[in-house]
């Protein structure tokens, strides 16, 4: 059956691979239907997140008769995670899942490609600066941003002029107090439990996105009810295969404004657009990512197909099936 993976689950791969110098693991899982394989899938996580994070998805896209391919992306995991945080652009990452994908789909082939949070926004930004390579696009909880031409303002201007609130925990993940805070197997699994909503004996929470870490609440939480023991561990885990600060390379993503902006002005030039099918679903109930944000997407995707969940910004997980419902008949609409 299409249950979720359990951690190091005997039905995929765990490989790697050298890409522009540095090493991605990834898992690869095959096709579990007789029928030659229908295409490449390539899923992109966020933060703070893992390959395993699509566990939910895997199997089922197996056995929609697809090759799955789910790296940890830069800075996580059995991944490498280089210090500079330059190279974490969505240019630059957009150049990893191209070179990654070509391992599979050779120099002419295309993947169907997919991603969450952070994972959504570099796989619009991979579908601009690889629509050759790109069949189809699709993003949960991540609505599409257009590049914009305008001057960079950075966040806490933007934040200061009470627009954009919901991110307002990112100034906080910009800087160097999470990473330096919560070092060490314990904090970082206390770090995971409060990104998932765990809360305490009177309702405390972890974690704000108008606050960020509440650091004095993050010990005293109970388990999130959306990670079992055994999967919260083995997130701590893997995030521990790298030296402490932990969470460095993660939190790298939140640093890249600039560098990014400096690359969308490229593409804005160029009048660039999501030009081949795409499929967003929003989550209803992320905090980061409210339905609002995705207003306006039809002009920059004009082949996009809408779906949502009911769901928080875990939508993976906690809607797993709902997702992959959306996904399937978005992927039987593509094979028709
Ligand atoms: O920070 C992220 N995830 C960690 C927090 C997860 C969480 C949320 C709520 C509760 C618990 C946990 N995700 C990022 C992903 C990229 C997003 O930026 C792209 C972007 C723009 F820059 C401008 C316009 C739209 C747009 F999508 C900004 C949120």
């Amino acid at each position: 059956m299409t249950e979720k993976l359990v951690p190091n689950d005997p039905r995929v791969k765990y490989e790697s691979t050298s890409i522009r110098g540095y090493k991605y693991a990834y898992i690869r899982g095959e096709p579990t239907t007789d029928a030659a394989p229908k295409g490449t899938i390539v899923l992109v996580h966020g933060f703070p997140d893992l390959s395993f994070g699509w566990r939910h998805q895997i199997p089922f896209l197996m056995s929609r008769g697809y090759r799955v391919i789910v790296p940890d992306m830069l800075g996580y995991g059995r991944s490498d995670a280089p210090a500079d945080l330059e190279e974490y652009t969505f240019k630059k990452l957009s150049g990893d899942i191209n070179e990654l994908a070509r391992k599979f789909v050779g120099p002419d082939g295309q993947i169907i490609l997919g991603g969450h949070d952070w994972g959504g926004a570099v796989v619009w930004r991979a579908a601009m600066w690889y629509p050759e390579l790109v069949k189809a696009v699709f993003s949960v909880c991540t609505p599409y941003h257009h590049p914009t031409q305008g001057e960079f303002h950075s966040l806490q201007t933007i934040i200061d002029a009470g627009r954009m609130q919901n991110f307002a925990y990112q100034l906080q993940f910009m800087g160097t107090e999470v990473e330096e805070r919560c070092q060490g197997r314990e904090k970082v699994k206390q770090f995971l439990n409060s990104m998932h909503g765990g809360f305490g004996p009177q309702r405390e929470v972890g974690f704000r996105t108008e606050q960020g870490i509440i650091f004095e609440n993050i010990s005293k939480l109970n388990k999130s009810a959306l990670l079992s023991e055994e999967e919260l561990g083995h997130y701590a885990d893997q995030y521990c295969l790298h030296p402490a600060p932990e969470l460095h390379g993660p939190l790298n993503y939140y640093r890249t404004r600039k560098p990014n902006y400096d690359d969308d002005r490229v593409l804005a030039e160029k009048g660039v657009k999501i030009e081949m099918p795409a499929l967003f679903i929003t989550a209803l109930r992320d905090t980061a990512l409210p339905p609002r944000m995705s207003e306006g997407m039809e002009q920059y995707c004009p082949q996009l197909t809408r779906g949502e969940v009911d769901a928080s910004h875990w939508a993976l997980t906690q809607t797993g099936d709902d997702v992959n419902r959306q996904i399937g008949d978005w992927l039987s609409k593509l094979e028709s």
